[in-house]
């Protein structure tokens, strides 16, 4: 199995003013093709600096991170940018997407800034909307939709470049218990399809869907736990 992620003794410092803020002192893990981890800790734990550095939004103050072998601590800005539109896809609290534009269009966007938007394309997000359930719902727009139905637009968008993996920060947020367990359930098929998914959440029910926890504290890991129900279920299905 083929390392999709690998973090490497990475600080991130934060300069305020004379102050120096050690948001990560030295954070190391691997995320395999395939794995699903969710990283969680207490606030200003350093969860969201991670996910921004995974994320190639901001750059490390020391160590290495591979994606897919490149080190994106190295990485100009521009590189930083195409990372984050080809390699990466992201889902957020707060689903993120375009309000004039219908659900269709909304998935077809990463394409459309890459300039690859061709009738194959747009067949292919049409099956990425019928498999996150609104194949019935392409013209509607996102007012028009439930919360839930947003956040599977914003799934569907996010697997349109086949992203190396998918990273979710606090996916379910916003969302009530009986659609949380839905948006979790669609990422538990991601996953079990061989989707890698990374997902920040403060939220433990959220945490424990995933195969292994990584539990920040400080800026520093203090756990990386597999989960034995998620172990066992992965068993099963290769037994099957
Ligand atoms: N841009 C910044 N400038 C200065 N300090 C920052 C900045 N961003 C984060 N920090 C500090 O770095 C530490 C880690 O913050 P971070 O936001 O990564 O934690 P978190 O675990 O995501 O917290 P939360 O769960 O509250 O979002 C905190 O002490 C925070 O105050």
């Amino acid at each position: 199995m083929s390392i999709g992620v690998s973090v490497q003794n990475v600080t991130k410092d934060y300069h305020m003013g004379t102050e120096v803020v050690h948001a990560l002192r030295g954070v190391s893990f691997d995320v395999p093709e395939g794995d699903y981890v969710a990283i969680m800790g207490a606030s200003g734990s350093g969860k969201s600096t991670l996910l921004n550095l995974l994320g190639c939004l901001d750059h490390p103050t020391s160590g290495k991170i591979l994606l897919d072998g490149e080190n994106v601590a190295e990485a100009s800005d521009d590189r930083l940018a195409e990372l984050r539109a080809s390699k990466i896809g992201f889902v957020f609290q707060s689903f993120n997407l375009i309000p004039q534009l219908t659900v269709l269009e909304n998935i077809e966007v990463p394409l459309y800034y890459q300039r690859r938007l061709s009738p194959k394309e747009r067949a292919r997000c049409k099956e990425l909307a019928a498999m996150v359930g609104l194949g019935e719902r392409l013209n509607h727009r996102p007012t028009q939709l439930s919360g839930g139905q947003q956040q599977r637009v914003a799934i569907a968008r996010a697997l349109v470049n086949d992203p190396i993996f998918i990273l979710a920060d606090e996916p379910t947020g916003n969302l009530d218990s009986v659609t949380t367990e839905e948006i979790m359930n669609l990422f538990d098929e991601l996953n079990r399809q061989g989707k890698t998914i990374i997902l920040v959440t403060h939220e433990l029910d959220v945490g424990s869907r995933a195969k292994r926890i990584i539990r920040l504290r400080d800026g520093k890991i203090e756990s990386i736990t597999d989960n034995p129900a998620r172990s066992s279920a992965r068993t099963k299905a290769a037994v099957n």
